[in-house]
């Protein structure tokens, strides 16, 4: 690609509890999924910007100098972080030739990459690097498993890095580093900012999550990291259904807006259940009654469901999916911002092999994709290519290759 080129990559995530309730104050659980999205960015000096993005068949590319613009719009300190002004964006959009509330895919990742790299990049230098960026996930694109946080994050440390505004660790042994946390702090407020432009009004939980990784509650903008949590087996179904979470948390503010007092208790009794939650599975770490914690864990699941419904965010596709793994006695609820998307189901610790894969089956015959999935990825991350997976590592050759 070029002389110097840099790979990171940032985990997804799954919402425990908390989705949309998260956005207007409440708590929210979440973990982080061990599928990642990767980005490679080559500094060159061919005088052009490129952006790939092959999961949503982009690939744009302009001349720098068509990019001054955004030195003179976007007026940025790179240390802090701030969120697109409404003339700006509409600037942008006339740049890239988006409508007016135009909200596709292709729309909204490139609106975001133009802030980043036009703010970040604006912040220090009198002109604009020239650069490629590649971005590939094993994520479903909006499917409610945080591509959107996972491209923001991937996107706000490679331009952090490539311009110096943060050090470039240099690999451990096993090739993969991670930034400082102050590094960390500022990757996760310029993610935030590009979450902003692809949510409307995101909560930051899905942001944090790829940054930090693991397990954590987030509140109000606060962040804690959950340590006494069971490791705990998740099925994960994509219904495949499309959906934009920037609709769907607007429908849910209107929603509240309309019924203050009808849908805000209900807000609040999601925050109830993550925080019942939270206690159920420090139980399970302590060795209390694990089956009786089991059986809160399902419970709140499906009490968590139907709030869910209530607010507007079901569909019919999780409500099949729900029934299906009721079948054999199993408790699933739609992870994220629903609409369709990914649902997530419970297995107990000894829940047997042939019920997952009868359930799986069920799933797979309603045209779903389902799987078992590991949670606790690792967050933003620097990767040398000699670390990379090497499925990965052959992908983004390949793709680098067809640019
Ligand atoms: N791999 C990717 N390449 C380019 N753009 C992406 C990629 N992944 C996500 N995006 C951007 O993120 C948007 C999807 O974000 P959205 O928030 O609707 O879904 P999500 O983040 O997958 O789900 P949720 O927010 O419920 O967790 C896409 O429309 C696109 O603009
Ligand atoms: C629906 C929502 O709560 C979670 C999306 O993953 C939105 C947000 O918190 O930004
Ligand atoms: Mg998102």
């Amino acid at each position: 690609m070029t002389d110097k080129t840099l790979i990171v990559s940032a985990p997804g995530k799954v919402i425990l509890h908390g989705e949309h309730a998260v956005v207007h104050g409440k708590v929210a659980l979440a973990v982080s999924l061990n599928l990642r999205t990767y980005l490679q960015i080559g500094l060159c000096s061919n005088g052009r910007v490129q952006i790939n993005l092959p999961n949503i068949d982009t690939c744009l590319s302009w001349e720098s100098a068509a990019l001054q613009f955004l030195l003179t719009t976007i007026d940025a300190d790179v240390l802090n972080p701030k969120a697109a002004s409404q003339e700006q964006v509409d600037k942008l959009r006339q740049f890239a030739g988006i409508p007016d509330g135009c909200v596709d895919t292709r729309s909204l990742a490139i609106l975001c990459f133009l802030y980043l790299y036009g703010a970040i990049s604006a912040s220090s230098r009198y002109c604009l690097p020239s650069m490629e960026i590649l971005v590939w996930s094993e994520l479903p694109t909006g499917a409610g498993l945080g591509s959107s946080a996972a491209y923001s994050v991937c996107l706000a440390a490679a331009l952090l890095t490539a311009n110096e505004s943060i050090a470039c660790p240099v690999p451990e042994e096993n090739g993969t580093v991670r930034w400082a946390e102050d590094e960390l702090e500022l990757i996760n407020k310029w993610a935030f900012q590009g979450e902003k432009l692809i949510h409307g009004n995101p909560s930051g939980v899905d942001n944090a999550v790829g940054t930090w990784g693991g397990a954590l509650k987030y509140h109000a903008g606060k962040i804690m990291p959950l340590n006494r949590i069971p490791t705990l087996r998740i099925l994960l179904t994509n219904t495949k259904v499309p959906r934009s979470t920037k609709t769907l948390v607007a429908g849910v503010k209107d929603k509240l807006n309309k019924f203050p007092s009808i849908i805000g208790p209900i807000l609040n009794s999601i925050d109830a259940i993550s925080c019942e939650c939270e206690r159920t599975l420090a139980a399970i770490v302590a060795g209390d009654s694990t089956e009786e914690s089991y059986a809160v864990l399902e419970e709140l699941i499906d009490i968590n469901q139907h709030h869910l419904n209530v607010i507007g965010v079901g569909h019919s596709s999780l409500d099949r999916l729900c029934q299906a793994t009721a079948l054999h006695s199993l408790h699933s609820k739609l992870t994220g911002a629903g609409g369709g998307g990914c649902g997530i189901t419970l297995l107990r610790p000894d829940t047997s092999p042939s019920v997952v894969e009868a359930s799986k089956r069920a799933l797979n015959d309603m045209g779903y994709d389902c799987w078992e999935t590991n949670i606790g990825g690792h967050g933003v991350s620097l990767h040398s290519p000699s670390s990379l997976q090497r499925d990965v590592s052959q992908l983004l050759t390949r793709l680098t290759d067809c640019q």
